[in-house]
This record gives C-alpha cells, structure tokens and sequence, in this order.
C-alpha cells in the first residue's frame, strides 16, 4: 500500500510499565477519532511489552516496532532477543543504531548492518538511526559522520520497503535544542543523495527519512515541513498519548522551498 502520510514512531526506549497499557489505549482511542489520522503512528515500547502491546494494536491503525535485536536467529546469547522473537511477538519494526546503542553498547556501524539484515530476514522493517555529536557538529563533520554511517550500517539489499531512516543529532536527542528547519531539510536532503550514492539512484528513490530529536506538539509543525522530512521518531513526547496524538496530527507549515511529496510504502 502506498502512503503519502508522515509517519510517527514514538520510541519509548527503557520506559514502561504494564500500566502504561493506558496511554497505548488512549492512543488508540485518540486516533480512531481521527477518523483518517493524517500521519501513520508506530509506537516502539520496551521489549517486555511488545507483545502485550501487539495484542492490543491488532485490531487499530497503529503499528508496533521494537528497539534493538540481535543479529542471529537464536542459540546461546543470554539476555538477547532476535528479529524472528520480535516478529513473533507481533512487532513490525525495529529501531537499529539509535545513538544510545552505539554509545552505551558499542554498537558500530557493521553491528547495525548486520542487525538490519536480521530484521528483513524475519520480516521486519529497519530503522536505521545515524546523526553527529555536537563536537562533530561543530568541527563541520555532520557530513561525512552521516556519509560514514549510511555506508557502514545501510545494507545493499535496504528498500524503501524494508528500511527508513531516521536523522537524529545525538545533541538535539532529550536536550530541548533542535537544528532550525533549514538545517534539518539540509541533513535530510544529503541523506537522501547519498542513499543513492549507496544503493544506487532507482533503489533510493522513495525512502523515508524521520527527523528525531528533541520533537514535541510545539515543533512538530516546523519540523515535518522541512525538506525531505517523511515523519518523526519521538522519545519523551511519545510517552504521553495526547502529546504523540498532537505531534502526528501537526500540519506541516508550507514552504516554498519544500520538495514534493514522494509515494512511500506503508509496511
Ligand atoms: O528515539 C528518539 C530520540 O532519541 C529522540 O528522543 P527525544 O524526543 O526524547 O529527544
């Protein structure tokens, strides 16, 4: 199916209890007032309620992702959770190379390949995180840090099925700060160019790139209508269901600078 809709994932990294089930039905219930919601949502809870949150989904619009997965389909790897497990449990994603992973565990761009080739082996769809540190930002390496990481962590075989991107500045993430609109469509746009540096022009075309970082009811707006933005990934404004039910209906602002909007594919 395709769809033209920003998409909204709300990444709700190591928050939540069962009790939050609350918020997951609110969401719902919020979106199906919407009638035709104007954005796709996909909500990404900790692996211990991926399931429960699969079960509760199933009948609604909203899609369910989760946050990390190992590269093999099982055996001896204490603690860890395969692609096949999550897609098991019902999810349909899987955020790869969020900036916590790469600096918390190590994560290089190799791993997130490998963890993306897991996830189109089990069915899921990637999405692959990549953005620059604010040193790196101000030594004027955002560029090559994105060009690095689209190379090391982007798969030959991504599609603009299996895979999305999702910009993150790592010193916008949970900071308040977010780049201006001008500076997002930036990123966004070398992004998009060297998606196809990467896969070649034809298979790069279509590819939804989010913008994550520091988003909220306020922002949204500006940020979906900067260029080559396809939606968002939100942390700490996705917790709560009226904020990402304010974020996913956000009118993006128009610009005359704006591209036109390309046909995406829905998972
Ligand atoms: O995955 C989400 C991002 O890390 C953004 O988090 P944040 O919206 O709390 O800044």
């Amino acid at each position: 199916m395709i769809s033209t809709k920003p998409l909204i994932v709300g990444n709700w990294k190591m928050n939540g209890l069962r009790s939050a089930t609350g918020e997951l039905h609110k969401l719902i219930n919020g979106l199906g007032e919407q009638g035709s919601p104007s954005a796709e949502v996909m909500i990404c809870p900790p692996l211990t309620l991926v399931m429960a949150f699969s079960h509760i989904a199933s009948e609604s619009e909203l899609q369910i992702g989760a946050q990390d997965c190992h590269t093999e389909i099982s055996g001896a790897y204490t603690g860890d959770v395969s692609a096949e497990m999550l897609a098991d449990a019902g999810a349909s994603a899987v955020i790869l190379g969020h900036s916590e992973r790469r600096s918390y565990h190590g994560e290089r761009d190799r791993d997130v390949r490998d963890k993306a080739r897991a996830a189109y082996r089990a069915g899921l769809q990637a999405i692959i995180c990549v953005g620059e540190t604010e040193g790196q930002r101000r030594l004027g390496l955002t560029f090559d840090v994105l060009r690095r990481q689209l190379h090391g962590s982007v798969p030959a075989s991504a599609t603009r099925r299996n895979t999305i991107v999702a910009y993150e500045p790592v010193w916008a993430i949970g900071t308040g700060k977010t780049p201006t609109r001008e500076e997002i469509g930036e990123a966004h746009n070398f992004i998009a160019q060297e998606l196809g540096s990467v896969l070649g022009g034809e298979a790069s075309a279509g590819f939804r790139i989010l913008y994550g970082g520091s988003v909220t009811p306020d922002n949204a707006a500006m940020v979906l209508s900067a260029m080559d933005v396809h939606g968002a990934l939100v942390g700490g404004a996705s917790l709560k269901a009226d904020s990402l039910l304010a974020i996913a209906s956000a009118q993006p602002q128009p610009q005359s600078s704006m591209t036109s909007a390309q046909d995406h594919v829905s998972p």
